[in-house]
């Protein structure tokens, strides 16, 4: 049958040669007769009802409901004859009644048909070989796919439409012009290729089957910004002509493509054959409307951008919407519409993996699992937006300023994409795209400028690089404590919000925050509503003794920790005084020291934090200084600034300058970045957490006294009259108990700085020069030039030391290096002495630390903490234990 399309200007009539075996024959061109028939009551008006005896008898033809399914193939799944065959298999899979499967064209055709438009009217005659490629690919596609009698009513189809499109081409090449009908109707041809393809694969495997041009079918009118709105009662109708027809079980449809009431070839614009399947679903009823894609499903979150999403299986056609709206790659909101009035459930499927179930949008889905984490479904994000924030006191309670600034806004063309507005009313801020906001900030400048000049307005400011996170889900509105949960996560992570807002419809509650913080900020609150997995980036400085013991510790007990606390410790960096090693993901632990050898680059430490704060795969991030460096111990406050958590054994900062360490601290408790040094003082014993509970807890610190070098003590434990003083420093070096630098121990100057450190945490404020200290080492080898120096000379003075130890034994007395904080009269001591052989302090063995806690509550008897104070393991896990506490700070169950 020939059909006569009518195209935008009636001088254009052109034969299709259309062999409508295979589909609609419907004659289209001619004007139908409009059916006024109120949809949801079905009562027709009189006008329509000459017409409606026509439409009840159609009625008849087109079965509804539950026996249709709807299938919908995108481009990719489209791409090759090899998917296209697959495409047959599954629609020849499913079992359904009826089926109705919309396609889109061959991957890529669409673009190849825009750019024929493209070159045709910029008068570049090249378009004739474009359309030979398009030619090209379609007959390559057909010979692979087809054979017989169908590959050759295909290819003569192809040969005809390709001689229309070429003298179409040509009149717009000579006219320098294409009209939109004229654009949308070249563009069609990919899905009515496409779709008398997959027609003829699913007969040649012997079903039948029917191949449907929706242009028969579909008719939308234009709704303004290049969108177009379904004519439902239209659509309904022609569809029940073209079914009346063509009774098939199988129907091939093209999506993309629909007609004016008028007949004039048009599209459903961009990602339209979505919408093609949800409005023919809603026409039939379907059942289901699956749209085939090339993911599993719909992610909690951009999985580029957050590496556990997780597939959602259920979402309701709200949060879906919302998704969609937020850029997340889902549908586009239009095409929840059609379904959602008949409560059709959509599901979104991946083509080349069956076996993965896929995301049901449906009515209000069942509750995941009925816990608060369950009731946010997702997390989206929009980048490349700026703040406009017009302020002032004349706002307040005047009628019609957020009408004027929207007007002004909506003047200038920019788009909204949210709005806030404190009740107080002396601010409104929202969202535009940050290429639209000098043009509002100008029209708002206009606008206002008498309100600016006379102060009723004070400013109109703008905040560029903006991002917008949302979080959506349905059951949000009903949930308390989710937004409390949300900004939790984000101050956890040391985001700053910008501006808020939760509509009432609560499905989603959207922050606004700095462009480079968004990524993390996604990740923070993903890891804290789907995971509640407390992710933590670890970068170590000072892989030496304690560091490397770290390391090896975290190795160990990372499986344990994933499993059971769901805490996930990655180390992504490691940097030693030469070497650094970095990772974005993650060191493998097994092999640290290996790859820091091998694959380490030179060490740079300001690369170091910056590859540690540029991460944006974990949110959450902790610097582990374990060298004794001064001038690493300097950068504390700086990396505490940019939101790092800082744990460390090394007392440097702690016991420096006290300005430094009063901002240290001042910095640490205004903010929400953490910073702990349990093993500054006893090692992994629980001294600061202790002095810390008994003030957080009104008790009042009066002394504190006791023997806190782990060094020191061994040496005087061990030094019996056995062996000389100098083998049992080497011995103490030896076990790992001194500082890099034994001089440190044996000079006092470590047991002055755990009491000016516990001197501090107890409210002293003294400078580590206020401390009187005895130190043990011998004038003559203070000066030596290395540790190494040093203990090669130390046995020259053993002689002296056995005379003191001798003396002390005569008289019942040992010796122990004590460390006091004198916190009633403000002061600190560090000195040798002797105790009776029944003190306890003379009980200790080992590298044993004991500390006596004098206070308002422990008077009479003091709070004793003892045991080892030093060495490798013991003060490994006390930086360890920080890394947990902070974990756990962040959000890890306790
Ligand atoms: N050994 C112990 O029992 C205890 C040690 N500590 C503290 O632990 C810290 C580490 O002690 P150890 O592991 O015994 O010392 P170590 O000398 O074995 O290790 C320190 C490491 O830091 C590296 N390093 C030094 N400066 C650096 C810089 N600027 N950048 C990068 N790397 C640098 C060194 O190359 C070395 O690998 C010290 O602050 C110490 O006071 C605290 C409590 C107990
Ligand atoms: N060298 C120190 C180690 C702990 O701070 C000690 O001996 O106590
Ligand atoms: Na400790």
């Amino acid at each position: 049958m020939l059909v006569h399309r009518e195209v935008a200007s009636q001088c254009w009539k052109y034969d299709l040669s259309q062999d409508r075996s295979l589909g609609g024959n419907l004659r289209v061109g001619q004007p139908q007769g409009s059916l006024h028939r109120h949809r949801s009551t079905n009562l027709l008006r009189p006008a329509a009802a000459a017409i409606s005896v026509e439409q009840d008898e159609l009625n008849t033809y087109l079965p509804k409901g539950d026996m249709w399914s709807v299938h919908k193939f995108g481009g990719t799944c489209m791409g090759t004859p090899q998917r296209i065959q697959s495409v047959a298999d599954i629609v020849l899979g499913d079992s359904s009644e009826r089926k109705l499967v919309i396609v889109s064209a061959m991957s890529k055709v669409t673009d190849m048909m825009y750019s024929l438009v493209h070159k045709a009217q910029s008068r570049d005659d090249s378009y004739t070989i474009a359309l030979e490629e398009v030619f090209e690919k379609h007959m390559a596609a057909a010979k692979d796919l087809l054979d017989g009698e169908d590959l050759a009513r295909f290819l003569s189809q192809l040969h005809s439409d390709v001689s229309n499109l070429r003298a179409m081409l040509s009149a717009i090449y000579i006219a320098g012009h294409a009209t939109e009908s004229f654009s949308d109707f070249v563009v069609g041809h990919g899905e009515l290729w496409s779709a008398q393809m997959l027609s003829y694969a699913i007969k040649k495997s012997g079903a039948p089957c029917s191949w449907m041009d929706t242009r028969d079918v579909l008719v939308v009118k234009p709704s303004g910004s290049n969108q177009v709105d379904p004519d439902y009662l239209e659509s309904e109708k022609r569809l029940q002509k073209w079914f009346s027809r063509q009774p098939a079980e199988t129907i091939i449809a093209t999506g993309f493509i629909a007609s004016t009431a008028e007949n004039i070839p048009t599209t459903l614009k961009r990602d339209g054959s979505d919408f093609s399947a949800a409005i023919i679903g809603s026409l039939v009823r379907a059942r289901q409307v699956t749209i085939w894609t090339d993911v599993d499903g719909i992610f909690s979150a951009d999985p580029r951008k957050v590496s556990e999403a997780v597939i959602l299986s259920t979402l309701s056609y709200q949060e879906a919407w919302e998704m969609s709206y937020f850029g997340a790659n889902v549908l586009h909101p239009r095409t929840i519409i059609p379904v959602m009035k008949d409560n059709i459930p959509i599901v979104i499927r991946n083509m080349f993996n069956i076996s993965a179930p896929g995301t049901m949008i449906c009515k209000q889905p069942a509750n995941d699992n009925g816990d608060l984490d369950a009731c946010v479904k997702s997390f989206a994000t929009i980048d490349n937006l700026a703040l406009v924030n017009v302020e002032g006191t004349g706002m307040a309670g005047v009628p019609g300023t957020s009408s004027a600034i929207f007007s002004a806004v909506k003047d200038v063309g920019a788009n909204v994409i949210m709005i806030s507005q404190a009740s107080s009313e002396h601010s409104i801020c929202f969202a535009v795209p940050e290429k639209e906001v000098a043009a509002v900030s100008a029209a708002l400048h206009v606008r206002f400028r008498e309100a600016l000049a006379a102060g009723r307005l004070s400013k109109v400011e703008v905040i560029n690089g903006c991002s917008i996170l949302a979080a959506v889900g349905l059951r949000m509105a009903s949930t308390p404590g989710v937004s409390a949960i949300l900004f939790d996560a984000l101050a956890k992570a040391n985001i700053n919000v910008r501006a808020i807002a939760q509509g009432c419809s609560e499905y989603n509650i959207t922050v606004v925050l700095k462009q480079q913080d968004c990524v993390r900020a996604l990740r923070a609150a993903h890891s804290r509503f789907f995971l509640s997995k407390t992710t933590l980036a670890v970068a170590i400085i000072g892989p030496g003794l304690i560091g490397g013991t770290l390391l090896n510790q975290l190795k160990d007990q990372a499986a344990v920790l994933k499993e059971n606390m769901n805490i996930d410790l990655r180390v992504i960096g490691i940097t030693g005084s030469r070497t650094m090693l970095l990772s974005h993901t993650g060191i493998d632990l097994t092999q640290w020291k290996e790859l820091l050898r091998k694959e380490g680059e030179p060490a740079d430490v300001a690369n170091f934090i910056r590859h540690l704060s540029d991460n944006h795969v974990f949110p959450n991030k902790v610097l582990v200084d374990c060298t004794a460096d001064t001038s690493v111990a300097s950068h504390y406050y700086e990396w505490l600034k940019k939101g790092i958590h800082v744990i460390t054994p090394n007392k440097k900062a702690n016991s420096g300058p006290l300005d430094r360490y009063l901002k240290l601290r001042t910095l640490q408790r205004a903010s929400y970045t953490h910073y702990f040094y349990e093993a500054t003082v006893g090692a992994g014993l629980p001294i600061i957490s202790t002095l810390r509970g008994l003030l957080e807890t009104g008790d009042k610190i009066l002394r504190i006294e006791g023997i806190f070098s782990g060094t020191l003590s061994y040496i005087f434990n061990n030094f019996e009259g056995t062996r000389t003083f100098s083998n049992v420093v080497a011995e103490a070096k030896e076990a790992g108990y001194t500082e890099p630098d034994p001089r440190d121990d044996l000079s006092g100057t470590d047991v002055a700085r755990k009491v000016i450190i516990l001197a501090r945490e107890s409210g002293l404020k003294l400078e580590l020069s206020d401390i009187p200290v005895k130190s043990l080492v011998p004038e003559a080898l203070a000066s030596c030039s290395s540790a190494d120096e040093f203990m090669q000379k130390l046995p020259s003075f053993d002689e002296e030391w056995a005379r003191q130890r001798g003396d002390a034994e005569a008289a019942g007395e040992v010796l122990r290096y004590v460390g006091v904080v004198d916190a009633v009269n403000k002061k600190g001591q560090v000195e040798l002495r002797r105790y009776k052989r029944d003190h306890p302090f003379a009980q200790l063995c080992g590298s044993d630390n004991i500390i006596a806690f004098t206070t308002s509550r422990y008077k009479e008897q003091p709070l004793i903490v003892r045991g080892p104070g030093a060495g490798a393991e013991v003060t490994a896990g006390g930086v360890f234990c920080d890394i947990l506490r902070l974990a756990s700070y962040l959000g890890a169950p306790s």
